[in-house]
């Protein structure tokens, strides 16, 4: 059903229970393609849905009476928003595509789409009985992206910004407990620290700019997840966080090992973390989900990474993890690094070169043949000197 979040505005999108795993990010509550229907004197779509979820649009669309559309906004051409465009123009020949340059390119590239487009930057207006503006925020996520403004409503359509993959029957912010919001609100720092951390300084500009436009803001409605209109604060002043690098007096232990000499040494690690007072989490890499690693690795100033060497490399679970890891870019915070080896002990070294990459403080790193026996101390004096590092910070 589609669901009016202002006068003459409806939520049009799609519901998606039960995808799991999203290009690779563990969705473990599905999540929503969420389009808008802006009606005045003119009728226009903002973004689409998903390929595959056309009907649970179209269904809405029929619903509201939709004969013929004027305009259809491309704030964003990937495939979870985009997938549908073609469809729609099927649908509605009349359509006039609105989007920037680069969605205009990206359309021909990516899906041979080439229809009746109006080119706008940011700044531009588009009058159709309501006030549209726009806001381009390119690389939030893709160099496409941007942001639609209703000037009258105060209503803000930024596409994958302040969004979360969280499919449910409720669509607004206020429809839901503050335990139910708990969780929300950490799909949205998932969805930040996997999706959107490596644009964070694109982000601050944005926010930077959003300010200074002087924009009101009564709704936000991002393209996933729920539509913000009681706690926006809330959700602004994370995002602001979480693109500053601030983050929680916690550390992050991720390891991995083959016959748990690594492993035993957690714990020593651990005991010096615990002496200093500060909170930890603990991932064992090859049975974890990367995507919430990643998150608690945002959200916490530590980070404290172990592996063993096999064949003078790394593991393969904490290479692969901080390959991943390195392309999110997280920063601003306090490393280290431990590990087991049999001769030539190469993984350690790997692991600071990762996070001298990063410009991690890195606090130090211990390595040792076989057993930890004999670097007891040094493990809980590393655990130990990254938790007071954080407290000084
Ligand atoms: C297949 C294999 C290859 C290994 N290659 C190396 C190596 O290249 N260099 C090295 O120092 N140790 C190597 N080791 C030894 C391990 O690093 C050592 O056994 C270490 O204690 C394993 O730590 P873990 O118990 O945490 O898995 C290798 C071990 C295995 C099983």
């Amino acid at each position: 059903m589609y669901v009016e979040i202002k006068p003459g505005i409806y939520w049009v999108g799609a519901v998606d229970w039960n995808i799991r795993n999203f290009h690779g990010y563990i969705t473990r509550f599905g999540t929503t393609y969420n389009a808008y229907l802006i009606r005045a004197e003119k009728t226009v779509l903002v973004d689409t849905v998903k390929a595959g979820f056309e009907n649970q649009l179209f269904e809405k669309l029929d619903a509201l009476g939709v004969d013929n559309l004027d305009y259809l906004v491309v704030n964003h051409i990937e495939m979870d928003h985009a997938g549908s465009v073609k469809a729609v123009i099927e649908r509605y020949p009349e359509v006039k595509i609105v989007t920037n340059v680069r969605g205009k390119n990206g359309l021909k590239e990516a899906y041979g789409i080439e229809h009746d487009t109006i080119v706008v930057k940011t700044g531009d207006k588009l009058e159709v009985g309501k006030t549209l503006t726009f806001i381009e925020t390119p690389l939030v996520h893709w160099p496409d992206s941007m942001a639609t403004y209703v000037v009258e409503d105060k209503v803000l359509l930024p596409n994958d910004a302040f969004g979360e993959h969280y499919a449910s029957a409720g669509r607004f912010d206020d429809e839901f407990s503050d335990e139910e919001m708990g969780v929300i609100f950490r799909e949205c720092a998932k969805y930040y620290a996997n999706i959107v951390l490596l644009y964070s300084k694109q982000v601050s500009k944005v926010l930077g700019s959003i300010e200074s436009m002087g924009l009101e803001i009564d709704v936000i409605a991002p393209s996933h997840g729920i539509i913000w209109r009681k706690r926006i604060p809330e959700i602004v002043e994370k995002y602001r966080g979480w693109s500053s690098g601030e983050a929680e007096e916690r550390v992050v232990i991720a390891y991995d090992s083959m016959w748990n000499h690594t492993e035993k040494a957690v714990k020593e690690v651990v005991s010096g973390i615990e002496e200093a007072g500060v909170d930890y989490i603990i991932y064992r890499l090859s049975v974890s989900d990367f995507t919430e690693v990643m998150t608690d690795v945002m959200l916490s100033r530590g980070l404290i990474v172990g592996s063993p060497t096999l064949n003078r490399e790394l593991f393969p679970s904490v290479a692969s993890f901080l390959t991943y890891m390195k392309g999110l870019k997280p920063f601003n915070k306090v490393a280290g690094a431990f590990g087991s080896y049999g001769w030539s002990g190469e993984a350690v070294g790997k692991i600071v070169n990762v996070f001298n990459e990063l410009k991690f403080d890195v606090v130090g790193s211990v390595r040792f043949k076989f057993s930890h026996d004999g670097a007891e101390n040094d493990l809980r004096e590393l655990g130990r000197a990254v938790a007071e590092r954080i407290k000084e910070s």
